[in-house]
């Protein structure tokens, strides 16, 4: 398992133990029942792909452990824009993203809730969560924050369950499982994201249809669209594939969609670029 994954783990457990000491879980679990109404994930992306376009879920993020800053930083980089989280979400929607993914960690990706927050304000799109989920009480925090969607990455489980009592596989899907019915309890979607064949199979149990391959190995940080290519034949035709990171070019779309893969989830290309709108427009002409 990578030492990256490793690493944020051990500090969202710490960020998890101080959240929980300011505000004990049965009111933030007040809150998330509260929250204002989610909305529909799953079925912004089946209108995209039924309408025979591209389902599109459009990255907010300032930072990434691969590639540092990407946006709105004093980092002297000619290629830095203004990071501005409700005026990308406002120009994701107008150039026809079909939902928003706002990256929430603040010490690895330099985000924040309240940037999903105003994201959301700002567009009628609903958001995915893009953190680093490993209990109950993030799960209340996630609709507590108003968003709609929940991201639960299998090898994040593996290696949180990894103990040399227990049997890894069987707690690591009991517990995301566990999270998937709170989720949807909560009228969240979740999208459950794999890097390879074992990490797939454990998914394909969750009732999620939300399968994201992410093509990002988080050992060298390099990206190979083939992952999602070689995964592919082994997702039942009821799953909507999500491939994921790296995807730069409308020949990367093009390669995809020959392959009915339609949903991509897409943070970088965008966010180097001067209007993020404008240029999911481009890749996704
Ligand atoms: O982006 C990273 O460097 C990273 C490192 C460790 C864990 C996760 C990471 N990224 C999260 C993502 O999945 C991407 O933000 C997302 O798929 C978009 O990827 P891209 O279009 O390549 O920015």
């Amino acid at each position: 398992m990578s030492d990256i994954l490793s690493k944020i783990l051990t500090v969202k457990k710490q960020e998890i133990a101080a959240a929980k000491a300011l505000k004990p879980y049965p009111i933030l679990l007040q809150e998330a029942q509260s929250a204002a109404p989610p909305r529909d994930f799953i079925a912004a992306v089946q209108n995209k792909i039924a309408a025979g376009k591209s389902a599109v879920i459009a990255e907010i993020k300032q930072a990434s452990p691969s590639k540092g800053v990407l946006r709105g930083h004093s980092s002297g980089s000619a290629h830095s824009f203004a990071f501005v989280p409700a005026e990308i979400a406002h120009t994701y929607a107008q150039h026809g993203a079909a939902c928003l993914s706002v990256l929430t960690d603040q010490q690895f990706f330099m985000g924040s809730p309240e940037y999903l927050q105003a994201a959301r304000n700002a567009c009628s799109l609903p958001v995915l969560r893009k953190d680093f989920i490993l209990e109950e009480y993030q799960i209340a925090e996630t609709r507590a924050m108003n968003a709609d969607c929940i991201l639960l990455i299998v090898s994040a489980f593996l290696l949180e369950c990894s103990n040399p009592s227990g049997n890894l596989k069987n707690e690591s899907l009991e517990r995301m499982l566990r999270l998937e019915q709170l989720a949807h309890s909560l009228g969240m979607a979740v999208l459950v994201e794999v890097h390879d064949a074992a990490e797939l199979k454990m998914a394909l149990q969750l009732s999620t249809p939300l399968i994201g391959i992410n093509n990002r190995n988080l050992h060298t940080f390099a990206t190979s669209l083939d992952t999602t290519l070689e995964l592919l034949p082994s997702i039942p035709s009821g799953k909507i594939v999500v491939t994921e990171s790296g995807i730069h070019t409308p020949t990367d779309v093009a390669h995809m969609r020959a392959r009915q893969v339609n949903t991509f989830l897409v943070g970088e290309a965008f966010m180097r670029a001067e209007d993020p709108g404008i240029e999911l427009a481009r890749l996704f002409s």
